[in-house]
């Protein structure tokens, strides 16, 4: 089998360049172009700190698509640009793998659709760490125990988006298996604005942003005399490149969008 031929946008970024270094250790995968705002025309190998790819930088995102030769993009930049360049890719027979968050539920079932028309495979992963993924999964089943909990998530202090895409999937997960229903005092009142952090359906999401922090999430559950609490921590970013890895390669077997690297997991 040749190997997959991947676009990365978002080269020069914390995941972006992690993404390029796992590429440059793994036979299967190929580097193919990036995308970036900017160093139109440079190739990887001429940035300082990333790894020595023949692999021409594109500023133009649709001169990249039908230029390239390629069979993924691997999404790793902004909300706004992440989904931008998702639709693209579709639209271009290109198969994302995107890591990207902050895209709203309207966006994503847009993505839906136009991956099911296209028939092509796409992978939208809130969090490629295999551990996450459990802790969601964990979560979901505790939940059905214990139906009063909140979230508390914390990132570095440079990310854009809150709650974190992680956060936002665990909620949705726990939604499918507990009833709607408000926690905490029926009168309570927040006296600072906020204190009681963000509502998802009668649960609570708090999100710290904090430097020296990676990417970290406790879910707390409450019984009668007892909680219960799921946590997982990613220390490095390398955290996250294997589940990159087997999107990559099984979005190629695909023909709908997936949401979540559970779809991809045994
Ligand atoms: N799914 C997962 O497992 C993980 C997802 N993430 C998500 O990945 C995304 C990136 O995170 P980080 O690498 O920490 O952020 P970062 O800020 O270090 O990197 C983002 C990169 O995107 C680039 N960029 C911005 N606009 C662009 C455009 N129009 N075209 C091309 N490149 C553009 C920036 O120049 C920057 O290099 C975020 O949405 C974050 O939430 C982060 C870690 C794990
Ligand atoms: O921005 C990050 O760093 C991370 N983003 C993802 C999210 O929003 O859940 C995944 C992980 O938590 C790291």
């Amino acid at each position: 089998m040749s190997n997959i031929k991947c676009i990365v946008a978002g080269p020069r970024g914390k995941m972006g360049s992690e993404a390029l270094r796992m590429i440059e250790k793994e036979d299967t995968l190929e580097l193919a172009a990036c995308i970036d705002r900017k160093f139109d025309g440079k190739q990887i190998k001429e940035m300082e700190g990333l790894p020595s790819f023949d692999a021409m930088i594109y500023t133009d995102v649709d001169s990249c698509f039908q230029e390239v030769e390629a069979d993924v993009l691997i999404d790793l930049t902004t909300p706004e640009y992440g989904y931008k360049h998702t639709k693209l890719a579709l639209e271009n027979g290109i198969r994302p793998v995107v890591g990207t968050t902050g895209f709203s539920e309207e966006q994503l079932n847009e993505l839906r659709e136009l991956a099911e028309s296209k028939q092509l495979g796409a992978v939208i992963a809130p969090n490629f760490a295999v551990g996450a993924v459990l802790m969601m999964q964990f979560s979901k089943w505790a939940s059905k125990h214990f139906p009063d909990v909140e979230i508390i998530e914390k990132h570095h202090d440079q990310k854009l988006d809150a709650p974190s895409g992680t956060a936002a999937k665990t909620a949705q997960l726990i939604q499918e298996e507990r009833s709607s229903h408000q926690q905490g005092h029926p009168d309570e009142k927040e006296t600072i604005e906020g204190a009681r952090g963000a509502d998802a359906d009668g649960m609570r999401i708090h999100s710290v942003r904090l430097p020296g922090l990676v990417a970290h999430q406790e879910v707390v559950f409450g019984g009668l005399g007892q909680t219960l609490t799921i946590k997982h921590d990613s220390y490095h970013r390398e955290s996250f490149m294997s589940g990159v890895k087997l999107a990559a390669t099984e979005v190629m077997n695909l023909e709908v969008l997936v949401y979540g690297l559970e779809h991809l997991l045994d």
